[in-house]
């Protein structure tokens, strides 16, 4: 995991490493503009510290080995107490080897541990006195820091006034979430300023700035509670005294945000197996948090083990920082590429400089629409900044703007369908091909036959490619209206496929109305919103005489949605009509269509969800199904919680109340565990809504 360090051959060498690493970390503390991603960075430093055991009477002045922020910031606000950093552990082997070190010095086996996400921002110390908040300041060199009270207000979760007319300070990490990060590089380059390369870049260079135009919220992390000279001696004797745990639960009381309130909370552990444990947990929590964390922070959570194993000058000896894999390089975009998918959609795709993140090799990344390269300033050759946890589709964060060269050039949007060469609506954020679906007809075919959707076996893509290319399917349609001969004159196809391929599609018409639905392809509705649609509305006829303020009823649809829905419907009209026509199915058994009494949104829903055993409850299905399950598509799945009036969702949240965990759950189990949710088997969930499986 860890990766070896630069070779340094010669005393010259050694000099240009102690400058590169002082001007990127000077760059990286003041603002994230750091040439280096993390890891090169590391790997510097490894050099450095390589090079100067070998030779430890020519070690600079300057070097960054052993000092707070590698000795490249300075502050004027002395701390009361050391803000130090943390050292790092990579391993499970690691670990285990630094508690045993910690239990030499202790004299025991540490009895009790608080294990808490390494949030990635920057450490700030925050003064109260009397319950409000006066002053703010960096870490600095870990003895003093800069003082930055001009954020005061600007940052969530560190409130102005505290529940307690106590004067302390508390310490924390000072972050953006990703979306406090994208919503402050748009304000930024609207204000024409060069975008943030990633949020922890942008946290620094935001708390730093101080005559901006315009503010950007971060948020606030308490992780450490101390008193200040004038501490009332009673309240300054008790937070010298108590355990770590009891700190951070004293500090939310008096209001300050923790991590306490998010899907990795600080908690506590009685062994290196239970810490280790959690480690995992927290691990594969990761992609799914909203800020980024780049490790794990482990700490002895009894006062007097802390007291017992001291501080060095760097790093307290009662804490260690488990560090996870980087998630975010640098690297180089090369091109966009601009794909056509089955809704004619133009989708544009980063081409990268071929970088490994975690363990994968990175060539490709998303760019959601032509507005967001433009809001993102993004052009050819430029440096960025790529961001890729767990299974999750890599992402470009932003350019790392003052690596430009002057060479790099603008990205030239298509203006004319790639695939086609028709003409391109560009009407929403996410241009189409005006075409439509019928401009790759293939894989709108293809997704339309597919399991989840009319299900209608033996029509694969290739088999669909001879049908259009034989002029003989030229919209879904017309699959309905294939007859025996015009098959048997494909390649390749036989008696018995082609009976078989006949069944099949005749099969499909009675498929449900939400899996007709589904098969059309509308913009912006997947299999679960198909399934919501067509329970709402009943009848195709419903679907297509809502207008948006109809739409709009269906959980899920918002103001933005509806429309685009409505009108993509009525452009589907005649498509729709051959549908019936042919015999296809525009019914969803068992719903019950709205009627114009009913007020609330969803009252269908409601009605439905009353009787089964899943009522009111959403459920989240995980890992590979058993049992009579066995069998069940992930969207079969989902189809029988609904049948069985409960929601299915895809994600563990707090308002998941079961999740059907199957073997190989991972992430999602943990995650579920982590918030204290239900959880089942797929035998048991089987027993639950038995009476629902058909
Ligand atoms: N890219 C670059 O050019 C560059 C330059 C300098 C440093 N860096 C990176 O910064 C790291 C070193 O920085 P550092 O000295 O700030 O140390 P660190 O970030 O590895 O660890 C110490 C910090 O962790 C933070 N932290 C987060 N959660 C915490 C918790 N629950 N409890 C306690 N502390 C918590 C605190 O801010 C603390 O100061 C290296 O990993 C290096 O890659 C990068
Ligand atoms: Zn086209």
């Amino acid at each position: 995991m860890t990766t070896p360090g630069a070779v340094i051959v010669d005393a010259a060498a050694y000099a240009q490493a102690v400058e590169d690493a002082v001007k990127a970390s000077a760059a990286y503390y003041a603002g994230g503009t750091s040439v280096l991603d993390d890891d090169a960075y590391d790997r510097l430093v490894r050099g450095i510290a390589a090079w100067e055991a070998g030779h430890p009477d020519q070690v600079l002045p300057d070097s960054p080995t052993g000092k707070v922020a590698g000795g490249a910031v300075e502050g004027d606000v002395p701390h009361t107490v050391a803000m130090l950093s943390l050292d790092n552990v990579f391993s499970p082997e690691e670990f285990t080897a630094w508690s045993a070190s910690l239990a030499r010095r202790t004299g025991h086996e540490v009895e009790r541990f608080s294990v808490e996400p390494k949030l990635d921002g920057l450490a700030i110390a925050a003064r109260y006195s009397h319950g409000r908040l006066r002053q703010l300041i960096t870490r600095g060199d870990g003895t003093a820091g800069e003082d930055v009270s001009h954020a005061i207000g600007t940052i969530e979760g560190l409130p102005d006034q505290l529940a307690e007319p106590v004067t302390v300070e508390v310490r924390g990490e000072v972050l953006m979430t990703t979306a406090q990060f994208e919503q402050a590089n748009e304000v930024r380059t609207a204000h024409g300023g060069q975008p943030f390369a990633n949020p922890r870049g942008a946290a620094a260079g935001t708390l730093r700035a101080k005559e901006r135009t315009y503010t950007v919220p971060m948020t606030f992390f308490g992780y450490s509670l101390l008193p200040l000279p004038d501490t009332e001696t009673a309240l300054a004797a008790r937070l010298g005294g108590n355990a770590h745990s009891e700190l951070m639960t004293q500090a939310a009381a008096y209001g300050v945000n923790t991590t306490a309130t998010t899907a990795v909370p600080g908690t506590t552990a009685d062994s290196v197996e239970q810490v280790l444990a959690r480690v995992r947990e927290i691990a594969a929590l990761r992609p799914d948090l909203p800020f980024g964390i780049d490790g794990i922070v482990i700490k002895a959570d009894l006062a007097a083990d802390q007291q017992a194993a001291g501080s060095g000058s760097r790093a307290p000896r009662w804490a260690i920082a488990y560090k996870l894999p980087a998630v975010e390089k640098i690297t180089r975009l090369l091109e966009v590429e601009w794909n056509v998918g089955r809704t004619g959609v133009i989708a544009p795709r980063a081409v990268l400089e071929p970088v490994e993140i975690d363990g994968a090799t990175i060539t490709y990344a998303t760019l959601h629409n032509p507005a967001d390269i433009t809001r993102r300033d993004l052009r050819l050759g430029d440096h960025v900044m790529v961001h890729r946890a767990g299974d999750v589709i890599p992402r470009i964060e932003a350019p790392v703007a003052h690596l430009r060269t002057g060479d790099e050039q603008p990205i030239v949007f298509p203006e004319v369908c790639p695939r086609c060469g028709a003409g391109i609506d560009t009407s929403e954020q996410r241009w189409r091909c005006a075409m439509g679906r019928n401009c790759h007809l293939v894989a709108a075919l293809s997704y339309a036959a597919g399991r989840d959707q009319l299900d209608i076996e033996g029509l694969g893509a290739t088999r669909i490619v001879q049908l259009v290319d034989a002029g003989l399917v030229a919209d879904l349609a017309d699959l309905f209206t294939l007859t025996r001969e015009q098959l048997l004159s494909l390649e390749r196809m036989g008696d018995t496929s082609t009976d078989n391929l006949i069944t099949a599609i005749a099969a499909a018409k009675a498929q449900p109305l939400s899996r007709v639905l589904c098969a059309l392809g509308v913009r912006g509705t997947g299999r679960s919103m198909s399934r919501r649609i067509a329970r709402h509305f009943a009848t195709m006829d419903n679907i297509r005489a809502a207008d948006a303020e109809a739409m709009q009823q269906v959980e899920g649809i918002g103001t933005e949605k509806a429309p685009s829905i409505v009108a993509e419907l009525a452009e589907l009209t005649p498509l729709i009509n051959k549908l019936a026509a042919t015999g296809v199915n525009m019914t969803e058994p068992g719903a019950t269509p709205p009627t114009p009494a009913a007020d609330g949104p969803d009252s269908s829903m409601e009605q439905e969800k009353a009787g089964g055993p899943l009522a009111g409850m959403t459920v989240v299905v995980t890992g590979a199904m058993t049992g009579v399950l066995e069998n069940l598509s992930r969207n079969q799945m989902n189809e029988l919680i609904e049948r069985a009036g409960g929601r299915s969702s895809s994600s563990v949240s707090k308002k998941t109340t079961l999740v059907v965990a199957g073997e190989g759950a991972g992430s999602k189990r943990a995650k579920a565990e982590g918030l204290g949710i239900r959880l089942a088997t797929p035998d048991e969930f089987a027993t639950l809504v038995a009476d629902f499986l058909k």
